[in-house]
């Protein structure tokens, strides 16, 4: 039986959960692959700090060199960020060792140039844990859909603020207070500021844009927003009308080009995807032979992160590795705001209680006659301030920016994924709630 020796550049909630599953599963991965899985060495800040799993001291260390004296075969990443991170997945490759990453932050930014590397030495690289935790969701794009061109992806790809949106809406928690739970839970990035702000998913989905439309593209961080602006009023009203709001990251082919984007969506109760909570993501993915497909399971977390990079490794002992798509498309930036002008859209309006009910009036008024099509609209009142929610089709953003500015409101936009608003364009019939 062949055996390889593995290096883990990490051991926190992944790293952990990497050898909770080599220890508890060890005997089935070893007669499922014919190959024995040795942790030779964990790199880590402090040494002393106490483990989750039972470990040999002598296995970690603080010192690179440390990690390269002792030859591994396989190197597993789940260390995180930048720097110092990628100069050691470069001296990972160049001394000819496979690597297997969680590392969505690195792989976003140097996937391609991480790949060429690794075609240059001749080793895998896979990074399936990068991108829906315990979904395999990469390998299915890099290795089981190669005939099919993918026109779309659309997936709730962040643990952490589908949990906070799920647990705002059913236990009406305040944001802080899930943040702090998901957090315990080991859901979040060690700066959590890039869950909630959108570039954990963004990265994520432009990793999957390197899988479904090559690797030479440099999109821009306009198209991107999280979900620090949506409070519970905007998720009550919403619901109401029959959405529930999610933190959507979309890959579109776009003629020979395509778009990404990342933000606050209203996904209709009866949508696959509304059903899809806490800290579980989803996938939808439409290719132009298979039509569609969807994925969903646990999106973070030790076990099911650690699921994926264990699956990895083994793909790694049958010879396996990822592969970009080879026929490249261009680029197009889809900005925010563009990308909704065309189709629906939903506007959610705060006017303080220091406004008089006139701007309210005034606000249904022209939502109702000037602002585009209004397909669904209602109102909700707290001690502090009215809001108004509105879904409409054929909007002009700037305009309704320019009139919520008149009436003394803050507007928030969202996006709609919605088919059947394209239908019930000039159908249907809204009664303003004054
Ligand atoms: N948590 C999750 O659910 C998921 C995480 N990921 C990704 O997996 C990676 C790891 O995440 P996670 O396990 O949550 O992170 P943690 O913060 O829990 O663990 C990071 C580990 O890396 C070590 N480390 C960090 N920087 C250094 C450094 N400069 N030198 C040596 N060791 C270092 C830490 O050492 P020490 O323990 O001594 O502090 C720790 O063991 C990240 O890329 C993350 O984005 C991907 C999918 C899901
Ligand atoms: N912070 C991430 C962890 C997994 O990628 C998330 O919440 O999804």
């Amino acid at each position: 039986m062949k055996k390889w020796k593995i290096a883990l550049l990490g051991l926190g909630t992944v790293g952990s959960g990497v050898v909770t599953i080599l220890q508890t599963h060890g005997e089935r991965i070893r007669k499922q692959s014919g190959a024995e899985l040795e942790v030779v060495g964990a790199l880590v800040r402090n040494p002393a700090k106490p483990r989750k799993v039972q470990i040999g001291r002598d296995v970690l260390t603080t010192d690179i060199q440390t990690i390269w004296e002792r030859e591994p075969d396989i190197v597993i990443d789940v260390m995180g960020g930048l720097d110092p991170t990628l100069g050691y997945i470069e001296e990972a490759i160049s001394r000819k060792c496979h690597v297997v990453s969680a590392n969505k932050e690195m792989l976003a930014a140097y996937g391609p140039h991480l790949h060429r590397l690794a075609d240059e030495q001749n080793v895998s690289l896979l990074y399936e844990a990068s991108v829906g935790g315990g979904i395999p969701i990469l390998n299915a794009l890099s290795q089981l859909l190669h005939a099919n061109r993918i026109t779309h992806v659309y997936g709730i790809l962040n643990g952490t603020t589908n949990y906070i949106l799920t647990k705002m809406e059913e236990e009406n928690l305040a944001y802080e207070e899930v943040l702090a739970r998901a957090q315990e839970l080991g859901f979040a990035e060690a700066d959590p500021t890039a869950d909630v702000e959108g570039y954990d998913a963004f990265n994520k989905i432009r990793i999957i844009g390197h899988l479904c439309f090559g690797g030479k593209t440099q999109p821009l961080a306009s198209e991107r927003e999280g979900i620090i602006s949506v409070t519970s009023e905007e998720i009550e009203l919403y619901g109401k009308l029959g959405y529930r709001v999610k933190l959507l990251a979309v890959a579109e082919r776009q003629g020979n080009s395509y778009s990404l984007r990342v933000g606050p969506t209203l996904v209709p109760h009866s949508h696959q995807l509304a059903g899809v909570k806490d800290e579980y993501n989803a996938v939808f993915v439409t290719g132009d032979i298979v039509g569609d497909l969807l994925f969903t399971g646990k999106g973070a977390g030790a076990l099911p992160t650690g699921s994926a990079v264990v699956e990895d490794v083994l793909q790694v002992v049958s010879g396996r590795t990822f592969a970009l798509e080879q026929e490249e498309v261009g680029t197009q930036t889809v900005v925010h705001e563009e990308a909704e002008a065309s189709g629906a859209i939903a506007a959610f309006f705060t006017l303080p209680r220091r406004e008089t009910d006139s701007a309210k009036i005034r606000l249904l008024s022209f939502l109702s006659s000037e602002a585009g099509f209004l397909h669904a609209v209602d109102t909700l009142e707290t001690g502090d301030a009215s809001y108004i929610a509105a879904i409409l089709s054929g909007a002009d953003v700037q305009v309704l920016q320019a009139f919520a500015k008149h009436v003394n409101a803050v507007l928030h936009l969202r996006a709609v994924l919605d088919d059947r608003l394209a239908h019930a364009f000039r159908e249907a019939d809204v009664t303003l709630p004054i």
